[in-house]
């Protein structure tokens, strides 16, 4: 498993819910391997955007590519067994264990019971949680253990690409800041295309490669944290950069 991470290009996407544009003409690019940050304030139309990526919502106008191919031209259940998902609090299926609950997308591709395993395993290693927690049910875990194993099974098996919808956002910041840290430093986020939808300045400076600023279902300012800090382009982003303390 040695996946090539992906591109994924949206052009003049556009989502309408009642003649208002939620996705507003909006054009992105993210490269292989980066990870991107859409930013901004609620209801600015970050998660939308996301959704659009996997499927979960079909755009009204213009293209998702992944790889330079349309996702409309692939089945959305085919497409989200290569797109890792992390939402808020997880979004474990409640009455699977915490093993069947990472084996969801592996089953899904036929993988071998002993391949289930192995890589089971491997991922309760790699988000450093004890193999006590395996037969367990979500309800069970602790807030940050929930999370680990909703990134273990977006990671199961090894998608080149994850989308994360706040996915730190049901923690105490103790804990929150402590993931954090430990998601950067793992190698296997390295190499994937992430997009990763967040309100948090913080966070998105700190995860980010790059961060398109969203507002109003446009992207208002795009670049790394420092052209951020150095240069912002309009007043909206000098004070959503104020209003959270940078
Ligand atoms: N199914 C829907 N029907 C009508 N309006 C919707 C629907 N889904 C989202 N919206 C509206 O679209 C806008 C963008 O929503 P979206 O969830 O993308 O925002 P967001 O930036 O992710 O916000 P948050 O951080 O609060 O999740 C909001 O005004 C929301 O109320």
């Amino acid at each position: 498993m040695n996946p090539t991470p992906a591109a994924i290009d949206l052009q003049s996407v556009t989502k309408r819910y009642q003649n208002r544009a939620v996705v507003d003409d909006l054009t992105l690019t993210v490269p292989a391997g980066e990870t991107l940050i859409l930013l901004g304030t609620s209801g600015c139309g970050k998660t939308t955007t996301l959704k659009m990526i996997n499927r979960l919502i079909d755009a009204d106008g213009g293209t998702v590519a992944i790889n330079g191919v349309d996702v409309r031209q692939q089945e959305p259940h085919e497409l989200r067994r290569h797109i890792g998902y992390v939402i808020q609090d997880a979004g474990l299926f409640p009455h699977y264990t915490v093993a069947q609950n990472i084996a969801v997308v592996p089953r899904l591709l036929n993988w071998s019971a002993t391949q289930i395993t192995d890589r089971t395993h491997e991922l309760l290693t790699l988000l450093r949680l004890p193999e006590t927690v395996l037969d367990r049910l979500p309800d069970a875990l602790s807030g940050g253990q929930r999370q680990r194993i909703g990134l273990a099974r977006a990671l199961a098996a090894d998608p080149p690409i994850i989308l994360m919808d706040e996915p730190f956002g049901a923690l105490d910041p103790i804990t929150r800041d402590d993931i954090r840290q430990e998601f950067k430093q793992l190698d296997v986020f390295q190499r994937k295309t992430i997009v990763l939808v967040t309100h948090d300045v913080r966070e998105a400076f700190a995860l980010g490669d790059r961060i398109a600023l969203m507002d109003n279902g446009r992207i208002v300012q795009m670049g790394q944290p420092d052209d951020f800090r150095q240069n912002p382009t309009t007043p909206f982003v000098e004070r959503f950069l104020e209003a959270s303390g940078y």
